[in-house]
């Protein structure tokens, strides 16, 4: 018997083709709900820090697609962990994998409803990962995940991490919105 974890979650790639539409260039790689299905699909695709620039990779809910205009992301945000160039080869997939367990194990506890997923950028500017919640305005539950989510990766406590609302990042493209939010 497989072990079921508590939610469904869905794996996604980005591939950034400049002739395509943002949207057609993100594919569902696949879902799964069982911890040996998680494990299955992990050690099958490619690590993060083997992707070509301007790839991502989203674990988000089933049923949640990994874009901010979702019903379940629009009045949400993320939390942004930066990445610097050397951190690619030393920190980048033990951070995204310790934030997918994270994820599946439900490390957030009663806090699980505000929890949509996370994303994995590849860019050559510096890495970048995302927690996705989702409501900005539920500023105690969300500065509980921030913390949260910097003990399970074991970031510094004088690295400060900031947390941005969707609709600030969507209207500000290109460069990092205001934090409404830092641990
Ligand atoms: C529905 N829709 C179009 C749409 N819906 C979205 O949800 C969404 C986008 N578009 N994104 C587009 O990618 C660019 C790079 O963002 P980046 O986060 O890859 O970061 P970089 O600038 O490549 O570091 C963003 O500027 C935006 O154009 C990003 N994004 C999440």
């Amino acid at each position: 018997i497989k072990h079921p974890l508590h939610n469904r979650w869905a794996m996604w790639f980005f591939k950034n083709d400049k002739s395509k539409e943002w949207t057609a260039n993100l594919k569902l790689i696949t879902s799964f709900d069982t911890v040996e299905d998680f494990w299955g699909l992990y050690n099958h695709i490619q690590k993060a820090s083997r992707l070509s620039s301007g790839c991502d990779y989203s674990l988000f809910k089933d049923g949640i697609q990994p874009m901010w205009e979702d019903a379940s992301n629009k009045n949400g945000g993320r939390w942004l962990v930066n990445l610097n160039k050397n951190q690619r080869q030393t920190e980048l997939d033990n951070f995204w994998l310790e934030t997918l367990l994270c994820l599946i194990g439900e490390a957030f506890d009663d806090l699980t409803d505000d929890i949509c997923g996370a994303t994995i950028n590849i860019r050559n500017k510096g890495d970048k990962l995302g927690l996705w919640t989702r409501d900005a305005r539920r500023g105690d539950a969300t500065v509980k995940i921030g913390q949260k989510l910097k003990e399970r990766l074991k970031i510094p406590p004088k690295i400060m991490i900031g947390f941005q609302a969707h609709s600030d990042t969507a209207t500000k493209a290109g460069s990092t919105a205001r934090d409404r939010y830092r641990v």
